[in-house]
């Protein structure tokens, strides 16, 4: 099929690749000409694994294209797909305004039946004006072509976004036309061999089923952050109570794990997204609002424990950080609880030694000019003329340090393990200082602190 693809970023290049994998004829559009120009060169604008092969060979084989050219792109694709950004307006609701210029594009450029399939995350409602937006260019133009619009939301997750397109656990569809369902069936026909995984519902449903999707998951960890938060109160390890809790099928292992928070550019966003709809149309979601305050909250956490620690003292000290992505596997840092961070030990009169496998460049584009930072090329050099480490990403490379080295290293050491990846006993036996995430264990006997107990 020929597909066209409106936004080269996390979703739009990956949609486009995967789509192109399986045989279709893709042309992505974006309006960020570098991005597109990079993209021409063969250069991947974003880390994600898998993603840089898949894109070479489908380029070489003729089924990917980058370009900034709406028009030709529109008279490409029987389906357009919108997958640009959704950022929060100032008021935290979706800012819909990229969504509905690629809207108007397609009414000003489609000559005959187009299938247009919303992947943005929106609230309800947008496909609606997304419909109102494409009619009213066409009746500019003084034609009647026909189209649909359909909600085909995303879920994977950065860092598997190839893995998670490739074999999605659900493909929801939100659509009230034949027609297009056919074809949307028929373009995922090759990702829905060995079970249906299509889930067909009103338009509607569809756009609600994303937010609710992301909500719920960020609700499980804003909970379990504040489990934490109790279990450090009374004396308790948030990390037993996890393994305790998890081996019931009905909560489950996943997404409970405590932490410095929750970040990203969608759970922050799309928590406040859906409360804003909520208030928008009268209903006060008040478990929605205190997931999204625990989480500002929790994103506090490691500066409380470290200035706790210093006696309140951080002017002149220098902080190892290990981590600066919002989490393992990505390059991105949007949200990342080491930005709160980061701001918070500068603002104390700190410096800052960090380490990222993958996020160093965005952190200087970021922050590069920032006296307070330094840029480490390897873990151990951040630790050099620190005072403390703090884990804020659980980048596979930091789970088994050579803890004697780090406390060699360490000018008074301690571990803030914003992460819960260590086990408190050993690094105190090593001699190093440990803080987690709930993990008061003062009442615990020293049995019962092995994970596994
Ligand atoms: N990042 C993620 O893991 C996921 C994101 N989503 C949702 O998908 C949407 C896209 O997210 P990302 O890919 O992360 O965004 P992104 O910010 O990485 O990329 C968006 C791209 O759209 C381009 N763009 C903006 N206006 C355009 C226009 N008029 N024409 C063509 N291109 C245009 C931008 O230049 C940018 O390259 C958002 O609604 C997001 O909430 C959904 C699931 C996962
Ligand atoms: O809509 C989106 O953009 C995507 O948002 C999330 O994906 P993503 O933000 O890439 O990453 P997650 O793995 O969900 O992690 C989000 C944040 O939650 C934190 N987290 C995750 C799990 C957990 O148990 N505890 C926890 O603190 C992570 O450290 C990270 O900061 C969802 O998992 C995807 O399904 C969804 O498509």
């Amino acid at each position: 099929m020929r597909i066209t693809i409106f936004g080269t970023g996390y979703v739009g290049l990956v949609t486009g690749t995967c789509l192109a994998e399986v045989g279709n004829d893709v042309i992505c559009v974006d309006v960020d000409a570098a991005k597109v120009a990079r993209l021409n060169d063969g250069e991947i604008p974003i880390f994600e694994p898998g993603l840089d092969e898949l894109v070479r060979d489908n380029r070489a084989a003729g089924r990917l294209h980058f370009t900034t050219a709406a028009e030709p792109a529109i008279a490409h694709g029987q389906m357009v797909f919108i997958a640009v950004g959704t950022p929060p307006d100032e008021d935290g609701s979706a800012d819909l305004s990229h969504v509905l210029t690629v809207a108007r594009s397609i009414g000003q450029h489609i000559t005959r039946y187009t299938v247009v399939v919303n992947k943005s995350t929106v609230p309800v409602g947008t496909a609606d004006r997304v419909r109102a937006a494409i009619s009213a260019e066409l009746l500019i133009r003084g034609l009647d072509v026909p189209f649909d619009v359909v909600s085909n939301p995303e879920f994977l997750k950065e860092g598997d976004a190839v893995k998670d397109c490739l074999r999605p656990d659900r493909i929801i569809l939100g659509a009230d036309s034949a027609r297009a369902i056919e074809a949307i069936k028929a373009l995922y026909a090759p990702f829905n061999r060995n079970h249906e995984r299509l889930v067909l519902m009103d338009v509607r449903s569809a756009e609600l089923t994303k937010y609710a999707a992301n909500a719920m998951l960020a609700t499980k960890i804003s909970f379990m952050n504040e489990m934490a938060n109790i279990a450090e109160h009374v004396g308790a390890d948030i990390e037993l109570v996890r393994i305790g809790i998890g081996s019931d099928p009905r909560i489950g292992y996943s997404f409970i794990y405590p932490g410095a928070g929750y970040g990203g550019s969608c759970f922050p966003k799309d928590v406040q997204a859906l409360e804003r709809t909520a208030r928008a149309h009268g209903y006060n979601a008040r478990v929605l609002s205190a997931v999204e305050a625990v989480n500002v909250d929790q994103k506090d956490k490691l500066f409380v424990l470290i200035e706790r620690h210093f006696g309140g003292d951080l002017a002149g000290k220098t902080i190892a950080l290990w981590g600066l992505a919002f989490k393992p596997n990505t390059d991105d840092m949007r949200e990342a609880p080491s930005r709160r961070l980061l701001e918070q030990l500068w603002a104390a009169g700190a410096k800052v030694r960090a380490y990222d496998p993958e996020a160093r460049h965005e952190a200087a584009r970021l922050y590069g000019e920032h006296a307070g930072l330094l840029l480490c090329e390897h873990p151990h050099d951040a630790l050099e003329h620190a005072d403390a480490l703090v884990i804020v990403t659980e980048w596979k490379e930091f789970w088994s340090p050579d803890f004697e080295r780090i406390k060699a290293t360490l000018k008074s050491p301690v571990i803030f393990d914003g992460r819960n990846i260590y086990e408190p006993r050993t690094v105190e036996a090593a001699g190093i200082a440990y803080y987690g995430i709930g993990r008061g264990r003062s009442l615990l006997p020293a049995h019962a602190a092995a994970r596994n107990v």
